[in-house]
C-alpha cells in the first residue's frame, strides 16, 4: 500500500487501533512506508489543513476524483502543493495521476488562499503556519492569534533606535502586544517589548528571514521566553566570566554576550576579558553555534567548547577560576514549543462542494467508501491526540513517563553540577518544556541536594529580581503528588513558586512554553534557607537515586567515575562511596 493509503488508514482508524496518532502508527507493524514517514505526513498535513479543506473544495477535486477520499484529498494536496518532494509515488501511480490533473486549479486556489491571509511568498505563509497560525483564538474575545515574530536587535551590531529607521521605517508602534497578534495581513506595526529591552514584537506575517538586517546578524529572531534566561542572570561587571552549559544554536549566548558587551561600552570600551564560555557536547550542533556566534559578531567575547560535555568539567579547573554566573538550558522535552501540540485536528474538505451548484456527484457508489473511509466523516474534523493520554493504554504512556524521568534527573545533575562551581554566585535554570518534572520539580530537588545545602545556594526571591522578570505575572506551579516527601512547609513550597518564573503558549502574551528559575548564593557565606531544608535532604536524594539518568538520545552522562552520597550517608555526614556513573548532588 502506498504511503497516502496507509496514512488515511491510520486517520480513518481502518485497523480499529484506536488510541492516539502515535500508537496507531507505532502498534501496527507490517506497514511499507516508516513510521517516522507517517507521522510526519499526518502532522504537517493537520498543520495545513484549515488552508488545504478550503483550496480542495474549491477545486472541485472530489467532485471529479472519485478514487479519493477526503482524507486522501488532503493529504496528497499537502504534498503537491507544500512538500520539498511532491508527491511521493511513482509517476504513474493511480494516486499521484489524480492528483496531478487538477494540479493547475490546486496551485491556484492555494496561491490565492496564500494572498487572502496577507503573505507575499510560500515561505512566510510556511513560517506563519509553523509558528501556529489557523490554530489559537485570543481568550475571551474569538479574535484568532498568531504567534508574533519576536526579533531580538543584537547590540553587538546595532540599537533599536537604528533598526526602526533602517529597517522598519514606516512602521507603526503599538503599546498592546495584542495588535501584533490579531494583525490583518500586511500591518506595519511594532511593539517594543516591556519585560526585556531591545526585544520588539512583529506580525507573524512580517517576512523578515530576507531582510538585510537579519541576514547580517543585526537581528535576531528570539522567541520572548526565550530571552527571559540571559536578562534574568543580570549578569554585573563584577560577576566576571559567564559560562552557557548548553549553548546550541547560541541564541540565549549571543544574549549573554551582547549584555556583557554593553558593560564594557559603559566602562569606555575597555576590554577586561571577559567571556561567556558557551559549552556545547554535540559536534555539529557547536557548528551551527560557531556560525551564529560569528554572525552576531560575538566572537570575541564567547569562547566555544565544542564537543564538551559540561557535566564533564572540572568546577575548580583554572579556566573557571573567574566564572561568576551560569546559563543552564538544557536539553528538555521542547513540550513548550510553538507548532508542536499535544492534539491534532485535521479539518476534512466536503466532497459535495466544488461541484455544479453544490450537486452531489453522480455515478457508481464512490470508490471512497470501499476503502474503510466513511463518507459519514467527509465534512469533519478528524481530533486525535498525538501522543497517549488514554490511562489503560500504558505502552506509549510508559515510555513517556520513562523519558521524562530520565530528562528529569540529566536536568538535575547538570544543575547540581553547576552549583559546585566556586566563584559561581547565580544560576538560571530554563527549560522550553510545561512539564513539572523538569522545571519546578527539579529547582525544589537541587535546593534540597547536599551540594546546595553544603554551598548555601537558595532561590532568588522575585523582589529581588530585574525589574521585568519581578513584573511578570506568571510564577511556578505545583502539582499534587509529583513531589509528595519534599516536606516543606506550604510557606517555604509558596516562597520557592513565587520565584520561578514559566510563560505559556497560545497566549495573549505570544511566547512559547517556558520556565526559567534563578538560584542565587552568597560567596562563603552558607544560607538559612538551605539550612532550613536541610530536613528534607534524605527524602529528595532518595527520589533523585531512584530516578537516574539512564541514557538515551545524545545527553549521556560522562564516563566518568563520579562521587555519590546515598541517601542514608547524605543524612549522617558520610561521603566519598565511589560508584561508577553516579554523582553525589
Ligand atoms: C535546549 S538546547 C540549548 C539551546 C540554547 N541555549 C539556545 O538558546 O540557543 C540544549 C543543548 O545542550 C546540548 N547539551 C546537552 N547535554 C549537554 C552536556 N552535557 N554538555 C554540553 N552540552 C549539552 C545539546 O546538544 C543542545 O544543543
Amino acid at each position: 500500500m502506498s504511503l497516502y493509503y496507509e496514512a488515511a488508514a491510520v486517520l480513518a482508524n481502518a485497523d480499529n487501533t484506536g488510541g492516539s496518532l502515535k500508537s496507531r502508527i507505532y502498534k501496527q507493524s507490517g506497514r511499507k512506508s516508516s513510521p517516522a514517514q507517517l507521522f510526519a505526513l499526518v502532522t504537517e498535513s493537520a498543520k495545513w489543513s484549515v488552508v488545504l479543506k478550503d483550496v480542495v473544495e474549491k477545486s472541485g477535486l472530489l467532485a471529479e476524483e472519485k478514487k479519493l477520499s477526503p482524507i486522501l484529498a488532503l493529504l496528497l494536496s499537502h504534498d503537491l502543493l507544500i512538500s520539498k518532494n511532491g508527491v511521493a509515488a511513482p509517476a504513474n501511480h493511480v494516486l499521484k495521476l489524480a492528483i496531478n490533473r487538477h494540479k493547475a486549479r490546486l496551485s491556484a486556489e492555494f496561491t490565492k488562499a496564500r494572498i487572502a491571509r496577507g503573505h507575499p511568498t510560500l515561505e512566510s505563509f510556511k513560517n506563519a503556519v509553523t509558528d501556529g497560525e489557523n490554530k489559537t483564538s485570543l481568550a475571551g474575545s474569538g479574535k484568532r492569534i498568531q504567534h508574533p515574530r519576536w526579533v531580538r536587535v543584537n547590540t553587538l551590531k546595532t540599537t533599536v533606535a537604528e533598526q526602526l529607521a533602517t529597517t522598519f521605517p514606516g512602521y507603526e508602534r503599538t503599546n498592546d502586544l495584542s495588535d501584533v497578534l490579531c494583525a490583518p495581513a500586511s500591518s506595519k506595526i511594532y511593539y517594543l517589548d516591556g519585560n526585556i529591552p531591545n526585544l520588539l514584537a512583529f506580525p507573524s506575517k512580517v517576512d523578515l528571514s530576507k531582510s538585510a538586517a537579519y541576514k547580517s546578524g543585526h537581528l535576531i529572531f528570539q522567541d520572548k521566553a526565550s530571552c527571559f534566561p540571559a536578562y534574568f542572570l543580570d549578569i554585573k561587571p563584577e560577576d566576571g566570566d559567564v559560562i552557557d552549559g548548553c549553548a546550541a544554536p547560541g541564541n540565549k549566548t549571543t544574549h549573554a554576550a551582547a549584555i556583557v558587551s554593553e558593560q564594557l561600552s559603559k566602562n569606555g570600551g575597555s576590554g577586561d576579558g571577559r567571556k561567556v564560555i558557551a559549552f556545547e557536547k554535540d559536534k555539529a550542533r557547536a557548528r551551527i553555534l560557531s556560525k551564529m556566534v560569528k554572525l552576531a559578531s560575538a566572537d570575541d567575547i564567547v569562547s566555544i567548547r565544542s564537543g564538551h560535555d559540561f557535566l564533564a568539567t572540572k568546577p575548580d579547573a583554572d579556566d573557571f577560576q573567574h566564572v561568576g554566573a551560569i546559563m543552564l538550558d538544557p536539553s528538555c522535552s521542547g513540550s513548550g514549543i510553538v507548532g508542536r501540540d499535544d492534539s491534532l485536528q485535521m479539518h476534512l474538505p466536503d466532497p459535495s462542494l466544488g461541484t455544479q451548484q453544490g450537486a452531489k456527484p453522480k455515478g457508481k457508489k464512490r470508490k471512497r467508501d470501499q476503502e474503510g473511509i466513511s463518507v459519514a466523516q467527509s465534512s469533519s474534523t478528524i481530533k486525535l491526540e498525538l501522543d497517549e493520554t488514554v490511562p489503560e493504554e500504558t505502552t506509549v504512556q510508559d515510555k513517556f513517563a520513562e523519558r521524562l524521568s530520565a530528562l528529569s534527573s540529566f536536568q538535575l545533575r547538570m544543575l547540581c553540577h553547576a552549583m559546585r562551581f566556586p566563584k559561581v554566585c547565580k544560576i538560571t535554570y530554563s527549560t522550553c518544556s510545561v512539564y513539572f518534572e523538569e522545571n519546578e520539580g527539579v529547582v525544589f530537588q537541587a535546593l534540597l541536594s547536599s551540594v546546595a545545602k553544603d554551598r548555601g545556594w537558595r532561590i532568588l526571591k522575585r523582589q529581588d529580581q530585574v525589574e521585568g522578570m519581578k513584573k511578570w505575572n506568571i510564577r511556578g506551579l505545583w502539582e499534587d503528588g509529583k513531589l509528595q516527601k519534599l516536606g516543606m512547609t506550604d510557606q517555604e513550597r509558596h516562597h520557592v513558586l513565587e520565584a520561578c518564573i514559566r510563560c505559556n503558549k497560545g497566549t495573549g502574551d505570544g511566547t512559547m512554553g517556558f520556565f526559567v528559575a534563578a538560584l542565587i548564593r552568597d560567596e562563603d557565606a552558607p544560607s538559612e534557607m538551605a539550612a532550613s531544608y536541610e530536613k528534607c535532604a534524605i527524602e529528595v536524594l532518595a527520589h533523585v537515586e531512584d530516578n537516574e539518568w539512564n541514557g538515551f538520545g545524545h545527553e549521556e552522562p560522562s564516563k566518568e567515575e563520579e562521587t555519590v552520597v546515598t541517601a542514608s550517608e547524605s543524612g549522617t555526614g558520610k561521603k566519598n562511596k565511589k560508584r561508577p556513573r553516579r554523582q553525589k548532588i
